[in-house]
Parts: structure tokens; sequence; C-alpha cells
């Protein structure tokens, strides 16, 4: 490379560079791993090592990639915030021991090593004990003052109690969202149609950036300390700084250890590359440091990074393995995913057996044939990936995929929009998944909140025609009857071609014999599982012989079975047998196999098939046939569900409106709708004009309320709903005005108030008279300025020339009496 060419590179890499951190760290998201990032800016420090006169001072190898943002007040840091060094390989770590080695002039050092957790950072100072700041690492010199977001982690200490406090002290840790809370979040907003959270880094980031802190105090972040930072601190060494910080209340990752030499941060390396993935958050990797704080200042920093630590990353692991299939999922908004199906393969601490293909973009991108072999990739935090194929190995012949054009759920052809990369079953309110989804939707906790429909049950009542859409749940009360013993599951069933009903095989033996248990002949079944069925068959005759209960009942019937099956025209399913033989063995002398057999057509368990034949059944035969059934809705469960049903009908307006899961329409949408035109109908005739007017009604959401109430199905719904008893309108008491005192105005509370809750102020407000604004802009009257306002609200407003009063002057204003 000559020099001009050299120029350009590292023009180029700092353009591809400056563009991922901005992303990274203002936008949170990625478009590259980090592995590849990382691989940018190594080229470009090599290029700048050879040509240093093309080092630019604001090079991103020379500052740390974070700025700061404008909503928040800025701080100075006491110490940089700076970057890591990182390597993927052993040898640079040797390297690294080196240079450690070669500075200090001798090899007495101790390695504390720690996981590098996949956070997001932040320092905190304390005062006298008390935590006065918190502040973001932003561009390594200043960062955002996010303190009232810190304090709603729970376990970080507001006031450090003990001897020997120093007067002012920094910590510096890690933010995270744990894995179990990310994938609780991401669990509701996929019920509530809300953009899924990328990775739980991301989240955390995100969370910590947020304007309102009640919000951030419901994603219960968490945090893990590393460091700790000050004048007169008492300890000389990382390990001793660690302890006491733990001492003081910090939570500290119990993950950290000491070595003499590199070779021991070695063996740390190894322990922890799969038994990281068990722990609550997500790791990239090991920090070592120099203990003892005087060698770290000998070794000094550069501009960036200190001489003293580096990071060793973990790459993702990969495997090749065969592509045995390709399922394609449906979910609840619709939307197919194909999900490859592998050949089990171990990779990072697990065994791999599918991986996420997200779209039909991403198999045409692979170019993926059927039976491929392909390269599969997991980083542990993230859903397992293919990476490539393996064309070596192809097949020859072999053809590519075909993407499905129909929905494997329901049968409707697929669409794809223009803008999306995803296929789309239209068929919303017909597909099962997407039933679920508007049904889980309607019942959610913020909606309608009836918690004793769960997933489970709702898919059951869903795949067993009970219910379609969120009207038939009022109808169940009706139907209580046909509920008792409902199967839960269908995973004992299978179905042929042309519908006819079988079961498994254990089952069927448990409800033909007596006295034998069911796991002993789960286990009998797996042992014969190679075998052919009517083996099976003659064997667990020999079985039930050399067993306790070996009545010719038992075995008896087993025979029975064993020549229905010969004789009659059945097809054979290994493991399985028909369910019309079994039922006939048990209730023979209410009705033929011929009978039988018509109705365990199209039907997809023993209840429904009984449902249709309505026989009269002896207790006995009741009890024969609980025993082929799954788990199944008891007395007890159905009255829960009855009741939770039931109490729902009382839930606001504003409730109903959100839960009917109109496109677009959350729940703050949701709310403004129902405070401004009171009642369902008047929603529904409101024009485009009147939506619009409206403070926080775009566009969208108007063509999505109109889409909705053009469709007479939905309309349908609504007079159903209504004719339940459900409120679509709101409730006189809250739509009574109390005075007209703030009539004409339109007002936007800011801060925490003192004698409000957040809905209470905006309840308040409209039952004066007043309008409450969302947002601040050129129509408020005034604002009710409550503690700790935002300052970019402030100073909008005074930019705008818009009015502050306390909430003393303002509750003087409408004479509220205050409350002692
Ligand atoms: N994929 C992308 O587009 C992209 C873009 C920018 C950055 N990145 C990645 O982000 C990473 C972040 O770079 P960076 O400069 O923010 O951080 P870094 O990798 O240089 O490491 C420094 C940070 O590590 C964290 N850390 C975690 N555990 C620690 C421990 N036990 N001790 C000390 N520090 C610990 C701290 O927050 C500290 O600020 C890089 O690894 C890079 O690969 C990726
Ligand atoms: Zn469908």
């Amino acid at each position: 490379m000559n020099p001009t060419e050299a120029k350009a590179r590292i023009a180029e890499l700092t353009r591809q560079i400056n563009h991922h951190n901005h992303l990274y760290y203002q936008e949170d998201r990625t478009e590259i791993s980090d592995f590849e990032f990382d691989r940018l800016l190594e080229e470009l420090v090599k290029l700048e090592k050879a040509y240093p006169e093309f080092i630019e001072s604001d090079s991103p190898s020379q500052r740390v990639g974070g700025t700061i943002t404008k909503e928040f007040e800025t701080a100075e840091h006491g110490y940089k915030m700076l970057s890591l060094g990182n390597t993927y390989s052993e040898e640079d770590l040797l390297a690294f021991d080196e240079r450690v080695a070669k500075g200090l002039g001798h090899r007495d050092y101790e390695y504390f090593c720690e996981l590098k957790f996949d956070g997001v950072a932040i320092s905190l100072v304390y005062e006298n004990g008390k935590l006065v700041r918190a502040v973001t690492r932003g561009d390594g010199t200043r960062g955002d003052v996010v303190t009232e977001n810190i304090k709603t982690i729970r376990n970080i200490p507001l006031k450090i109690h003990g001897d020997n406090i120093p007067d002012r002290f920094e910590v510096r840790g890690e933010v995270f969202l744990p894995k179990k809370e990310f994938e609780k979040i991401n669990a509701e907003r996929e019920i509530l149609g809300e953009p899924l959270l990328a990775n739980p880094r991301n989240a955390a980031s995100g969370t910590i950036k947020m304007q309102d802190s009640t919000v951030v105090a419901k994603r219960r972040l968490n945090c893990y300390f590393y460091q700790l930072l000050g004048e007169e601190i008492g300890v000389t060494k990382h390990d001793e700084a660690i302890t006491m910080i733990e001492k003081w209340g910090f939570n500290v990752s119990p993950t950290h250890s000491k070595y003499r030499d590199i070779q021991g941060v070695l063996t740390f390396i190894e322990e922890w590359k799969e038994k990281r993935f068990s722990l609550p958050l997500d790791t990239d990797g090991v920090v070592l440091k120099i203990n003892d704080y005087d060698q770290r200042e000998e070794l000094g920093f550069t501009a960036k990074i200190p001489r003293w630590a580096i990071a060793y990353k973990y790459q993702a692991e990969s495997a090749a393995t065969r592509l045995l299939s390709i399922s394609y999922q449906v979910g609840r908004t619709g939307a197919i995913t194909p999900v490859a199906n592998l050949a089990p393969v171990h990779l990072a601490g697990t065994t791999v057996k599918r991986a996420s293909l997200h779209n039909a973009n991403e198999i045409l991108r692979l170019g993926l044939h059927e039976g491929d072999m392909v390269q599969v990739e997991k980083g542990g935090e993230i859903i397992p990936k293919i990476t490539e194929v393996v064309l070596d190995n192809r097949i020859p012949g072999s053809k590519p995929i075909q993407y499905i054009d129909h929905c494997p759920e329901c049968g409707t052809k697929l669409e794809r929009k223009e803008s999306e990369a995803k296929h789309f079953c239209p068929n919303t309110k017909g597909c099962a998944p997407q039933i679920l989804g508007r049904i889980e939707h309607f019942v959610h906790k913020r909606a309608m909140d009836i918690d004793s429909l769960g997933t489970e049950r709702i898919r059951t009542l869903i795949d067993q025609g009970f219910i379609k859409n969120p009207a038939d749940i009022y109808d169940l009360e009706a139907v209580q009857e046909n509920l008792l013993g409902l199967e839960m599951s269908q995973d004992q069933y299978q179905k042929t071609d042309d519908g006819l009903l079988y079961i498994s095989l254990p089952k069927a033996f448990f409800a033909l014999t007596e006295g034998i248990s069911l796991t002993a002949i789960q286990s009998f079944c797996e042992s014969q599982s190679e075998k052919p069925l009517l083996n099976v068959l003659q064997n667990f005759q020999a079985f039930i012989r050399n067993s306790k209960k070996k009545t010719a009942q038992n075995v008896g019937t087993v025979q029975l079975l064993e020549n229905l099956l010969m004789t009659s025209e059945f097809s054979v399913l290994e493991d399985y047998v028909p369910v019309a033989l079994v039922l006939s063995l048990l209730i023979g002398n209410r009705s033929t196999l011929s009978e039988i057999s018509k109705a365990a057509y199209h039907e997809n368990t023993v209840h429904g098939i009984l449902l249709k034949m309505k026989l009269e059944l002896t207790n006995e035969q009741e009890d024969r046939i609980k025993k082929l059934k799954a788990n199944t809705f008891q007395e007890g469960v159905i009255s829960n569900m009855i009741e939770g049903i039931e109490a729902s009908k009382n839930q606001s307006f504003e409730r109903v409106l959100f839960a009917l899961g109109i496109r677009n329409i959350g729940e703050n949408t949701a709310q403004i709708l129902a405070r401004h035109f009171k009642n369902i109908d008047a929603l529904r005739a409101a024009s485009t004009e009147q939506l619009l007017e409206i403070n926080g009604v775009g566009e969208t959401l108007v063509i999505s309320l109109q889409d909705y109430f053009r469709d007479p199905e939905n309309l349908l719904l609504i007079q159903r709903l209504k004719d339940k008893g459900l409120r679509f309108e709101v409730e006189e008491s809250t739509a009574v005005l109390q005075s007209n005192k703030l009539e004409g105005m339109k007002i936007l509370a800011s801060g925490r108030l003192n004698h409000f809750k957040r809905d209470e102020i905006i309840d308040f407000i409209e039952a004066n008279g007043g309008q409450y604004l969302k947002a601040v802009s050129k129509g408020l009257d005034f604002i009710i300025e409550g503690e700790e306002m935002g300052p970019s609200k402030k100073e909008k407003a005074e930019k705008l020339g818009i009015k502050l009063i306390s909430e003393e002057e303002f509750l003087k204003m409408v004479e509220k009496p205050i409350a002692p």
C-alpha cells in the first residue's frame, strides 16, 4: 500500500467506524458484529502506526466511542472513563504479558480477572457517604447525569454506612438488564404488539437514557461494580478495593479470581468459556487487570486505554452440521419466521438443533439448498444463526429451498408488504396463532386483566373451537359443562392425512389395563421404540404376564387391540393406535366401532369425540377414558375462569378500547381517545379533521381507526361485547365536570407533583374543564412545574415563552383544598 492508498483507507475506515459507533452508542443498534467492528478498528490502528503522519487528533483510535446526549445535564469525570484494549487471541495475551513485564522490569505482579459484563458503564460519585451523582461514560471526559434513573436500581446504596468511609469517592460498574427481565419484557411487548428490544445491552442503554424515571423503575435494571477511585481510599490493591466496596453494600459479581501469571489467566478464560452462559447477564469476555495500584501507575495509559489491563473476548463458536428441514412459525401478528431444523451439534455449551433464518431474504442470501451442510454460529447470548453454506459438501442436484406461499397454520395465501422483509398471513381473524395473539392482548393485565386466562388455557379453548374472538370469551359461561374434562394438551395425539385421530401407545396401554402405572408403561414403550408396532403389542402382553398385575383381563384387552388392528382397515402409524379402536374396547357396549370411527374424524381430542357422540357412560367407563386424556379442565379452574371473565366487565372504557387491539392504538392513545370522545360511537363518527386535532393523534392512527371501523366484523364484535355488558363509554363520575375553572385552558404538568399521581392530574384538569397536552408546544397556556422538571423541557418552555407555575399556585387557581 502506498501512502496515498493508506490515507484513503484510513479515511474510509474512520468513516465506517464513526458510523458504527454512532449506531451503537446513540441509537442502541448495530449493523455488524463486535468481532467485525473490532477488526475494522484494529486495521485502522495498524495503518496509523505505519503512517503516523495521517493520524487525525479525533481519530476513533484516539477517543472512546460514546458521546453525550442532549437530553441530560452533563458532568465532567474526575477520572477519565476509558476503553479497554481487546483481543481475541491467546497469542496477543502473551504479548500483552510481555509488555507488562518489560514495563515493570520484573515479573512480580498479579492479575485480577473479571468477566467483561456486557452492559452500560456508569460512574457513581459519593460525598460524605451519600450518592450525589451518577454519570454515563459519555465521550470519556464528560457524561450524562442520570442520577434519578440510577436511583431506581434497588441494590445501589444511596447512603453508605460504616467506619473509615472516604469523604469523597467514586465507584464504577456496569448497569445491565438481567436476561430473564429482558425476556419477560419482550414477551409482554410481543403480546401488546410493541416493537421488540434487540438485546439486553441495547435495552439497558436505552433505559438509562429515558426521561421518565418511573418507567426506568419498572425495568428492573441491575448493576455490577468493579472499580473504586478516589484520593484517599485506604487500599493499595484492586482485590482489597473490591472486597471493601462489597462490604459497603455494592453489588459485586462473585466471578473474579487472582493469578500470579498469565498461564493462570488462561485457565480462568477456559473455565468461563461456557460457564458464563449460566450467569444472569450477557458477558463477552474476560478483563484482566494488574492488581497493584502502584504498578498500574508505573505502566500508565495511552490516549484511549490503560496499559495495565486488557480484555480477552470470546469469539462466537462455530460448527458445521446438516440442514434437515425448515419449519415456518406463524407469530401472533401473523409474521412468518422460517426456522432451520439441524442435525444436533454441540456448540457453546449446548446442543443446537435449530437456527433462526429471520425471513425469505436470509434464505436467499445464504443460497440454501435442501440438505445443505451449513456453518452454525452461537455467541451464547444470541440465538444460533447460520453463517454460510459449506458448498463443498452440497448434495449434487439438490434443489434450492422454496419459500412457502401459504400459511402453514390456516392455509391462507401469504402476503408481503413492499417495505417489510417478512411474509404475513393476512387471515388475522381465523388463523390460530393470530387469534391467540389477539385474545392474549385482550385479557392482558393492562387491558381487560383476566389473569385466569393464561396462554395454555386460551390455546386449548381456541384449538378446540370454543373461542375465535374476544366476544366468545363471554359466551364461555353458557357452555361451562362442555369445558369440564377438556384436555389441556394435545401432545399425545397424531392425525393421519385424512383427519383420523390416533393416540400414543403408552396412553392407550394405560387406559386399557388396570393396576399398571403410566411410568412403568412409558419406560416399557421406550425400550421398544425400535420395534415394529405389532411386535410391541405382543411384547406388552408378555410384559403384563411377567408383572405383578398379570390379570387375564389385562392381557386379553391388549390381545383384542392387536386383533382389531390386524383386521381393521386403519393405516398403521408407528407408536400410535387409532383412538376409535381404543374407545371401542372401552365403551363397545354403547356404540359400534364404525360409529366411533366416524366421530373420530376431524376431532382433535377424545373429549371432542365424546362431546360429538353424546353417550351415556358409566362411572367406570368415564374413569377409564380419563386415563386417555391429558391434564384436563377441572371444576375449580373453570369457575375461577368464569369469575375472572365476569369481573372484567367492570373495566373502564379506555381499557376496553385498548383491549380491542386496534393497530397503532397503545395504552396511552386509548386513554386520550376515550377521554376525548367519551364513547365508542362518538369515536367512530369522528372525522379525520376532528381526530387530527387531538394532540398525539397522527395520520397512521387515523387510518388504523378508520380501517377498523370499516370492517363489519369488528362492528359486530363491538355490538356483542356491548350486549355482554362491557363499557363502551366513560363512566359518569369521571366525565362529569367538577368545575369550569380551567375551561379552555391547555395545560401540561412536568416533574414530580406532591398532590397528584400522573393519571390523577390529567383527570383533575379534565374534570375542571381543562385540556391536558402531552408535550411542550406553543398551544399551552401554562405548565405546572413539579420537582425536578427535565432541563430540556424547561429550556423549550422558556424558548416558547410558556408560563411555568408551581403546584401550589395551580391548586390556588382551582382552590383545591390541600390534603395534609
Ligand atoms: N458492533 C458494532 O457496531 C460496535 C460499535 C461500537 C462498539 N462495539 C463494541 O462495543 C465494545 C465497546 O467498546 P467500549 O470502548 O465501549 O468498551 P471496551 O470494550 O473498550 O471496554 C471498556 C468497557 O468495558 C466495560 N466493562 C465490563 N466489564 C468490565 C470489568 N469487569 N472491568 C472493567 N470494565 C468492564 C466497561 O463498561 C468499560 O467502559 C467493543 O468491544 C466493540 O466491539 C461494537
Ligand atoms: Zn394463517
